[in-house]
């Protein structure tokens, strides 16, 4: 299913929770909305989804293959849905959950039993739960339960599969491997997919395009890659991880710190290399306050020499925190190891 978007605009009273969105997304991807909490990421899934409506005061189209059903309801759009805390029905099996959606459905398009069972089971064997259908929502772990509502969504076969903030109530290993889990999924399957979430490294690590939000508007759209490597702007940059801000200017390739300047260039953790503190390419000095080991790189903060209460970030990998030996207290020069231009102009 293909679904556009086009110069949507959401109001609750005289708050704009959208402003002109638009957006294509492709048949077959999954697609990630990113942003802050209240940035307006729930809104947008809700108005592809039919729970919220464009009223008269609204504007704006939403495509389902070319056809607008921006004021049609939930029932019918031909989308499967899973939250964050989806209550499965206490009182079902694992079995009777997942064969719900099927059971309920018009006489015409009804299945036999024997047929929903074949379903059923096939799901089961999808979502690695084989052996637990007769189990109750209260006998299975956070994980297990938000796998059986995906097996829900997914049983009546529909066009589009919206999450929102699956994953967002479990712990951090079950998080991870849910996710790579459901990007394999999401990728057999080929159904077109929208994940809320304000979690980045979520969304860049399942997503094929990632969608950036703030305040109702969107920042950049493109593929983990791009958004990450390639910011539009400086909300994008900072809501993609932690950064660096530098004011300063740059002459003959080597940015010259000046407090006063106006031009900005913000450096991701792991691109500052730490050199020798008489070192000429060094743009400033730098006293090392923290070590942390632990993790797949290490992570160092340091304060300005001139002044104590600025702190930077920086990631190296073991080997060369090995090679330079660095210590806690040592002094140290700080060097870029790139220099990149935002698209509006704004250095980083
Ligand atoms: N029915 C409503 N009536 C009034 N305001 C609403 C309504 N629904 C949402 N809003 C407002 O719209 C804004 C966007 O809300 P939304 O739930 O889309 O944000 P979100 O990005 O999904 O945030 P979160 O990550 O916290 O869920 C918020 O300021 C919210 O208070």
């Amino acid at each position: 299913m293909k679904i556009e978007v086009k110069n949507l605009t959401k109001n609750f009273g005289n708050f704009v929770a959208l402003e002109n969105i638009n957006l294509d997304i492709v048949d077959g991807e999954l697609l990630a909305l990113l942003g802050p909490s209240g940035s307006g990421k729930t809104t947008l899934l809700r108005m592809i989804a039919g729970l919220e409506t464009v009223d008269d005061k609204d504007s704006g189209e939403i495509l389902f293959n070319g056809i607008n059903v921006a004021k049609k309801d939930i029932g019918g759009r031909d989308i499967g849905f899973v939250f964050q805390h989806y209550a499965l029905f206490r009182h079902m099996t694992v079995f009777e959950n997942i064969a719900f959606g099927l059971r309920v459905k018009p006489k015409k398009q009804k299945l036999s039993n024997k047929e929903i069972e074949e379903k059923v089971n096939k799901l089961l064997k999808l979502i690695q739960l084989d052996g637990f259908a007769s189990r109750f929502p209260w006998q299975l772990s956070g994980g297990q339960r938000q796998r059986v509502a995906l097996a829900r969504a997914l049983a009546v076969e529909p066009k589009v599969l919206l999450l929102d903030e699956p994953f967002g109530a479990l712990d951090a290993k079950v998080r991870t491997d849910l996710r790579r889990w459901l990007k394999e999924l999401q990728e057999e399957l080929g159904i077109t997919t929208i994940l809320v979430t304000h979690d980045q490294e979520e969304a860049l690590e399942v997503a094929n395009r990632i969608v950036v939000i703030s305040t109702g508007k969107i920042e950049q759209v493109g593929t983990p890659e791009e958004v990450f490597h390639n910011p539009k702007n400086e909300f994008v940059i900072n809501f993609l991880g932690n950064v660096n801000l530098f004011h300063g200017r740059v002459d003959d390739g080597k940015l010259n710190l000046e407090d006063s300047s106006d031009n900005k260039y913000l450096i991701r953790p792991h691109e500052l290399e730490i050199i020798s503190v008489n070192d000429k390419e060094a743009i400033l000095q730098a006293k090392v306050k923290y070590i942390q080991l632990a993790g797949s790189f290490v992570k160092i903060d340091l304060s300005h020499l001139n002044d104590e209460t600025k702190t930077l970030m920086v990631e190296i990998s073991h080997s060369e925190f090995k090679e330079k030996n660095i210590q806690k207290g040592n002094l140290v020069g700080i060097r870029p190891r790139t220099l990149r231009t935002f698209e509006d102009g704004a250095g980083i």
